[in-house]
């Protein structure tokens, strides 16, 4: 049987939005838009959607795993090399996990606030759900609750590689953090820090409580704060303005790397994200409005062919749920079975 699986699309349970995808992703599962998926798209029951049965349908219908290429992963030498035409990479955005202030509903912006307990449970949950994905580089803001969550999601991945902050302030830093062994660079994976990536900077509501702020200034003041595209809080960014540096950094930066092959994880804030989200699926500043983004969800992309579109919110290996792995996804999460075997 030659059904390319392209996604694995539970026939039940999930309400579809009209962009394919419910407006929050806090129940972390998102929903795979069907339109954008062909025709070979695999049906199962989502009852049986577990990862077994995705393995037991390749073999019963002897679908051989061999004729699908996987990403290309610089860092895994014995990956397929990717054909140009099915090549595809991954990228992964994940919102940090629940920060300090999140817990005492206080207004963070740039205040460079770590996570609480629970935040640091959250990261790790991330890291589970992301293990089977392939990842070569990771792109975090210069602020420590986001290099937290992506250092603890990596802790979870299968590959066991190590992911290493570049530094490049200085000649001294280069020189001072050069790795001077060719395997152990080989099992690196380099995390680059952008302040573009930072979340938007709340001006004057910075360490104001959001209940109290909503009290003085009223719900729908703050709600415009908070989620409009071009109202800034006061000396604060507007979405557009984070946008301006958030979308551009994407654009210039991390676009190109997951255009060439890279499989990417991004783990930034609630708004730099909502920004590029806005970016990738093309919201309007009305849809964005509605865009709302839990802590710690991973949120999964597949760059094929020049298009990068949405898959959904990848869950917890066996776990059964929608399935945002594709054919290469699945192909790689194979080699890492037969890896650990
Ligand atoms: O306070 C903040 O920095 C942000 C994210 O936590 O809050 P909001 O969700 O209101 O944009």
């Amino acid at each position: 049987m030659s059904a390319l699986i392209s996604n694995v699309v539970p026939s039940s349970g999930f309400c579809m939005y009209d962009r394919g995808f419910s407006s929050t992703y806090d129940s972390g599962v998102g929903v795979i838009p069907n339109s954008t998926f062909n025709a070979h798209a695999l049906r199962i029951n989502s009852s049986k959607a577990s990862e077994t049965s995705i393995f037991h349908f390749f073999r019963k219908n002897k679908i051989n795993l061999n004729s699908v290429t996987c990403a290309k992963s610089s860092s895994a030498p014995d990956e397929p090399k990717k054909s140009p035409k099915s090549s595809e990479t991954a990228l992964i955005l994940i919102r940090h996990g629940e920060s300090l202030w999140n817990q005492k509903n206080l207004f963070t912006g740039c205040v460079d606030v770590p996570l609480s307990r629970r935040g640091v449970d959250e990261a790790i949950e991330a890291g589970r759900r992301i293990s089977n994905i392939p990842i070569d580089m990771i792109y975090t803001s210069s602020l420590i609750r986001a290099q937290m969550t992506a250092m603890l999601a990596m802790t979870k991945h299968r590959k066991k590689k190590v992911p290493i902050v570049v530094h490049k302030e200085d000649d001294r830093s280069i020189a001072w953090s050069r790795i001077f062994s060719e395997q152990t660079s080989s099992e690196v994976i380099p995390v680059v820090t952008a302040w573009q990536l930072n979340e938007r900077m709340y001006g004057e509501l910075q360490g104001l409580n959001k209940k109290e702020t909503a009290e003085k200034y009223g719900k729908k003041k703050v709600h415009e704060w908070r989620r409009s595209y071009d109202i800034p809080p006061p000396n604060g960014e507007s979405l557009a303005m984070c946008a301006e540096r958030a979308v551009a950094y994407f654009k210039d930066q991390i676009e190109p790397q997951l255009l060439a092959g890279k499989n990417i994880l991004i783990a930034a804030h609630g708004n730099s994200l909502r920004s590029i989200i806005m970016h990738l699926d093309k919201l309007t500043s009305q849809e964005v409005i509605d865009l709302e983004l839990s802590t710690g969800i991973p949120m999964l992309y597949i760059a094929k062919g020049g298009k990068i579109s949405r898959r959904g919110s990848p869950t917890c290996p066996r776990t059964v749920g929608v399935y945002a792995y594709t054919s290469n996804l699945a192909r790689y999460r194979e080699l890492l079975e037969n890896m650990e075997e």
